[in-house]
């Protein structure tokens, strides 16, 4: 039991190692933690807790929340409103940021999050999660704006994801490399169970929506084609396929055995530049992807260079084992 190591004890280690995680996002982090515990403790208890279902609701994107969308959304907004090291929080389920109120303590950073994704898998129960990224308001500014969000991912601080599955796991990286914790249920609290956790270069495993296969660009197309040819095709070997419908699912099969995950950009609605949103579900995954020596791009760009003009933005997405992600990137290319 002894040589088990927590989440509390990691994270004074990691402080004590690289002196880049200072005390005040340590808290954060610890505080976001639990939040995520609290939420896997609705999303476990299910139908016995009166949470699966519509909560009759939308939200700023036009999509119909689920009871679970909001109250993972409370629960996160609740725990860090009292950490007091935050300015301002913004989320997938809330038009504008969340300013932390004058009387309450108050911080130098900006957390995103998207509080359950995959949502819409939640009834039938398959692994859904919370995504997050941290960032620092500019100058240390406490009374941050929307403005101040606006932040390529590459000076994010932190991210993570909680995955809740077979296992409840919390992912984690501050730019030191990607760090997995398994929450241990009888003693409630995160256990350090996967160090240095690394997406393998070559993969045959790909993920994406093939229902909107007819709405793709020609390089997509070119690529999953390439992909389906297998053994006979330019490509000379056989690919498997998944899709879960749960971006955190896929990410962290990706970041344990391989793969390639893609929401590109499609012609159903051409003013959209992908379905994912940058701030709080591309960032993220993004900067543990890169982390964990993975590729995440745009077709195009480096999503952690991209500089948002909105809180809830939208991005293609192609991430995870380096070789296909700039293989498919290369066909953007011409
Ligand atoms: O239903 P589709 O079009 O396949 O989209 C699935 C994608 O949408 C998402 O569910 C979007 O996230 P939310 O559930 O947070 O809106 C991703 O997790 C997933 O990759
Ligand atoms: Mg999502
Ligand atoms: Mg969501």
């Amino acid at each position: 039991m002894s040589s088990r190591i927590s989440l509390s004890r990691f994270l004074i280690e990691e402080q004590r190692l690289h002196g880049a995680l200072p005390p005040d996002l340590r808290l954060l982090i610890e505080t976001v933690a639990r939040a995520c515990k609290a939420i896997a403790h609705s999303v476990n208890k299910g139908a016995l807790a009166g949470v699966l279902g519509d909560a009759g609701t939308g939200n700023v994107q036009g999509e119909a929340q689920k009871k679970l969308d909001v109250i993972a959304n409370d629960i996160l907004l609740e725990a860090n409103e009292w950490g007091g090291n935050l300015g301002a929080m913004a989320s997938e389920e809330m038009e504008l940021p969340h300013s932390i109120p004058e009387h309450m303590p108050r911080g130098r950073y900006l957390l995103m999050f998207d509080p359950l994704d995959g949502s819409s898998n939640i009834d039938v129960n398959i692994s859904v999660g919370t995504i997050f990224s941290v960032l620092e308001a500019p100058e240390g500014n406490t009374q941050p704006t929307e403005a101040d969000f606006l932040q390529a991912g590459s000076h994010q601080v932190a991210a993570g994801y909680a995955v809740y599955g077979p296992q409840n796991m919390l992912v984690l990286t501050f730019g030191h490399g990607v760090y997995g914790f398994t929450l241990d249920r009888e003693l409630g609290s995160w256990v350090l169970t996967h160090r240095n956790m690394t997406v393998p270069a070559t993969t045959g495993e790909f993920a994406i929506n093939m229902s909107n296969q007819r709405h793709w660009e020609a390089p997509v197309q070119r690529y999953v084609g390439e992909l389906l040819a297998g053994k006979e095709g330019p490509l000379g070997k056989d690919y498997n396929m998944r899709w879960v419908a749960s971006m955190v699912a896929e990410v962290h099969r990706i970041i344990t055995r391989g793969g390639i995950f893609m929401y590109p950009k499609d012609a159903r609605d051409p003013a959209k530049p992908g379905k994912l949103r940058l701030m709080y579900e591309g960032n993220p995954m993004a900067f543990i992807i890169e982390q964990a020596g993975g590729l995440a791009t745009d077709g195009h760009r480096r999503i952690m260079d991209i500089v948002p003009q909105g809180l809830h933005e939208r991005v293609a997405v192609f991430l995870g084992s380096k070789e296909e992600v700039a293989r498919v990137t290369g066909y953007h290319q011409g």
